[in-house]
């Protein structure tokens, strides 16, 4: 039942018959929260209505936290309240087009044209599992999907083969050392586009020339300001980076406003809600239930999780992922953030948010709607489908996969999620529930928590116990309506907290 590892394909496959939406194409194997009635820190003692703004606050904020970290105070061990309600409210409405009259529209209009479905595709992050994933698609379907530009972080090797097969107009390396060596390489490959390096190389990409959608598969935070940049050029956005709606849901729902850009979901559970959303009638959805797959140690009893090595959390039962997002699925973080995820994406509030674990990740997820019927989305767990309908949206690319097998796969199993050996769950909620600034800084905080778990200078046990004083040493200086250079700078203090807190010989398991 596992997914096959991604697969780079190593030559765009023959198509087959292309017919409207049904275009065929050939294909290489390949816990209830009460209501919080007003601005309440995570302890429950108030928060200023209005906090100092900006990097030089949150820059102090943050030498005050690691000094203290250093000093051996940190904050104390926090009894946190996980029950309070978002401060600012519901999230600005839903970033993926559901749920509205327009939003019945435009999918209709675009059901339309898909009849002449020619999507140009810029790649963020395209060395890795989404990218390389992705490009499967294109490859399998050349008469649908062509490649504009490719970003990538430091693998020259694979980029230049990419590159190779399937001629963008640009890429880029996020590491500006290995500039020289692409180009070099690219040339020597007989390959000629625009070669471009660094953080704004990467940015340059993801507005470059007519691309229609941008795929965003960079890992972490690193992808907010590439997908920003995308917004503003108006591309629509297939949403893989989940980290940047996360850390920049404030930020990046107002901008997808301002520019007409759609987002569409590429992460399977929301797919699936996407998939199940489709032609629901405003206001009918009543609950979104992600499913999870309980990750690495779902097996496990509470007590062995003392002798939890990196090796044992980069198991993933069922999904062939990158490193990060599998260690998150091992703490049932990647949970918690697809909680705020679909929060940011459904405009569903988190009271209506609920967790199942189904250990065989079948069923992507579910939504209840209002006259309490349930809709689920099936599938193996491949991400290709995912992200074929998040760039193909809404129309339905005929593509010769496994077909799902019910009786092959024989019981579809449910039971609740066990939050005490998952504390982040609940510390996901709570950042979610408090808004603002929160969910930028329990992002920062994971991220940072498990590159150090990743380094082996914490054990896996001390991710959560990082995770949560970070958040609580993010008290006092907590924003309801952060601006970007608010989430930036909070992002950095986040991380420098918890190295605060691991240098000083804190919280390591
Ligand atoms: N993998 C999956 O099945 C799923 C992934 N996601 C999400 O998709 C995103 C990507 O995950 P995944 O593909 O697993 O991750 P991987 O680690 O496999 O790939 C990450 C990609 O990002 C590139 N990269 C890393 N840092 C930077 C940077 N600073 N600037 C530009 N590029 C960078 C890497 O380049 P290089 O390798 O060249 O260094 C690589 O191409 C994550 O946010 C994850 O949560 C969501 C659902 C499922
Ligand atoms: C493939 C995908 O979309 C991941 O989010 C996956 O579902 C993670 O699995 P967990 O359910 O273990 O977090």
């Amino acid at each position: 039942m596992a997914t096959p590892a991604p697969a780079f394909v190593g030559a765009p496959a023959a198509s087959v018959s292309a017919t409207a939406l049904g275009r065929s194409c050939s294909w290489s194997p390949p816990p209830r929260h009460g209501l919080w009635g007003g601005a309440h820190s995570l302890r429950g003692t108030p928060v200023p209505a209005a906090m100092s703004s900006g990097r030089a606050a949150a820059a102090a904020a943050a030498a005050a936290a690691a000094a203290a970290a250093a000093a051996g105070a940190g904050p104390p061990a926090i009894a946190f309240p996980l029950r309070m309600a978002a401060a600012t409210g519901a999230a600005a409405g839903a970033a993926a087009p559901v749920n509205t009259d327009a939003s019945a529209r435009q999918t209709l209009e675009r059901a339309l044209s898909g009849l002449a479905l020619k999507k140009r595709i810029t790649l963020l992050g395209s060395t890795g599992s989404i990218g390389t994933q992705t490009l499967d698609i294109v490859a399998a379907c050349p008469d649908a999907f062509s490649i504009v530009g490719l970003a990538a972080g430091g693998n020259v090797d694979l980029l230049v083969e990419q590159a190779v097969l399937f001629r963008p107009a640009i890429v880029a390396i996020r590491d500006a050392s290995k500039y020289g060596a692409l180009r070099a390489a690219l040339t020597d490959a007989g390959v000629t586009c625009e070669v471009v390096a660094g953080e704004e190389g990467v940015v340059a990409v993801a507005a470059y020339g007519d691309a229609d959608v941008v795929v965003t598969g960079i890992v972490g935070v690193a992808g907010l300001q590439p997908t920003l940049a995308a917004i503003r050029a108006g591309k629509d956005i297939a949403l893989a980076n989940k980290e940047t709606l996360i850390a920049g849901g404030p930020v990046v729902l107002p901008l997808l406003k301002e520019h007409g850009v759609t987002m569409t979901p590429a992460d399977s559970e929301h797919s699936a809600i996407f998939q199940c959303l489709q032609g629901a009638p405003a206001d009918s959805l009543s609950k979104v239930i992600l499913t999870a797959s309980g990750g690495a140690f779902r097996d496990w009893n509470a007590a062995d999780l003392e002798k939890v090595q990196l090796s044992d959390a980069l198991k993933h039962p069922n999904w062939s992922m990158g490193a990060k997002i599998t260690i998150d699925s091992a703490t049932m973080m990647n949970k918690g953030l697809e909680v705020i995820e679909a929060h940011y994406l459904f405009g569903a509030a988190y009271d209506d948010i609920d967790i199942v674990v189904h250990p065989q990740s079948i069923v992507h997820s579910m939504v209840e709607m209002a006259d309490t019927s349930v809709i689920a989305q099936l599938g193996w767990p491949d991400m290709r489908l995912p992200l074929l309908y998040a760039i193909a949206w809404p129309a339905r690319v005929s593509m010769p996969y496994e077909r799902l097998d019910l009786v092959k796969v024989g019981a579809l199993t449910f039971r609740a999620p066990d939050h005490a050996k998952y504390p982040c769950i609940e510390l996901a909620y709570a950042a979610g529930r408090l808004g603002g600034s929160a969910t930028a800084v329990i992002n920062a905080a994971n991220e940072a928590a498990v590159e150090l778990f990743r380094q082996d200078k914490v054990h896996y046990l001390a991710i959560p116990k990082l995770i949560e004083a970070t958040l609580d040493a993010h008290r006092s200086d907590w924003l309801a309506n952060p601006s970007l250079d608010d989430i930036v700078a909070l992002d950095s203090y986040a991380r420098t907290v918890v190295n605060g807190f691991v240098d000083a010989g804190r919280y390591l398991k």
